[in-house]
């Protein structure tokens, strides 16, 4: 068997999935160590039967729904290879606009920025990618999602990160000029059995309590502690939830507060501006 002809028999294999015919190709490409360009001129090539029998058994846990970024272990992100385990999130195209928004934001200053649960270190990584005056904090409750973020950044060659493990705030000892964060805000119980490949990612990184928003209202409650005079947060969140999260950061004093959609058209990050706060040495501002 040829490769044009294992892609056309995996992707009838796969008819239940709807990128069958891509798919097929991700995971000879992953298995054959090659890429698009080498499968367009060398559909002929005879593959061997090793290649046949790890083929086979990728394709059955495909078949199974295993999202296919698990199956290859990569996901590309802002245009960069990110390297995920089964104990990280797989990336989405969805929080590109929060990178975007991030850098719009910070422009050329020299800026510090803190990505909360930051997983494979996607978010942290493209925002330093694009810019050696900033320098970003990445923290994750979860060790292997630390380890896995210095891992792409080391890989990356990105240079202006850290990472390290921290529940939230509890290891921060430092303020930013802007706080970033996609922390997990789905409510469990809505979710229930309604999508199999979300089974497969860890549930510390999708669900929250309090409808989906207990993680974000600490994240907002604690946030201005950690950030500088006109310093930014922006907080990604479900796209239902974006009148909730604007209270939260107006009730807890931000300003400019303003949601954003994503490339698909959905409500998706909110950000909010710490005020600018003129200390009079002659108050008390503890009383
Ligand atoms: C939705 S994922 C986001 C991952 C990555 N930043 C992204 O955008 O793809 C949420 C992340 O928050 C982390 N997390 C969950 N609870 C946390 C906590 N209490 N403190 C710090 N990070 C936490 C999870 O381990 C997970 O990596």
């Amino acid at each position: 068997m040829n490769i044009k002809q294992w892609i056309q028999k995996s992707t009838i294999k796969l008819s239940n999935i709807h990128s069958a015919q891509l798919d097929s190709k991700l995971l000879i490409m992953y298995v054959l160590k090659i890429n698009k360009e080498y499968i367009i001129f060398h559909e002929k090539k005879k593959l061997t039967c090793k290649e046949i029998k790890h083929l086979k058994k990728l394709l059955i846990r495909r078949y199974l729904l295993e999202p296919i970024a698990y199956i290859t272990k990569k996901k590309e992100f802002w245009s960069l290879n990110f390297h995920i385990s089964k104990y990280t999130l797989i990336p989405r195209p969805d929080t590109e606009i929060l990178v975007e928004k991030a850098i719009f934001l910070l422009g050329n200053k020299k800026a510090t920025i803190l990505d909360l649960g930051t997983g494979c270190g996607n978010i942290a990584i493209s925002i330093a990618s694009m810019n050696n005056n900033y320098f970003v904090t990445g923290v994750d409750i979860n060790k292997n999602a630390i380890l896995m973020a210095k891992y792409n950044s080391k890989k990356l060659h990105i240079n202006n990160t850290t990472f390290f493990i921290s529940n939230w705030f509890s290891n921060i000892k430092k303020k930013f000029h802007m706080i970033v964060s996609n922390p997990p805000y789905i409510n469990k119980k809505e979710f229930k059995n309604r999508n199999k490949e979300l089974s497969f990612e860890p549930k510390i990184a999708l669900y929250s309590p309090n409808m989906g928003l207990g993680y974000i209202n600490i994240i907002i409650n604690n946030a201005k502690k950690y950030l500088h005079s006109k310093g930014w947060i922006i907080i990604e969140h479900g796209f239902q939830q974006k009148n909730q999260v604007k209270q939260i950061l107006k009730k807890k004093g931000f300003l400019h507060v303003q949601s954003y959609k994503d490339y698909g058209g959905n409500y998706r990050i909110t950000i909010g501006n710490k005020p600018y706060i003129q200390y009079n040495k002659h108050i008390n501002y503890n009383s």
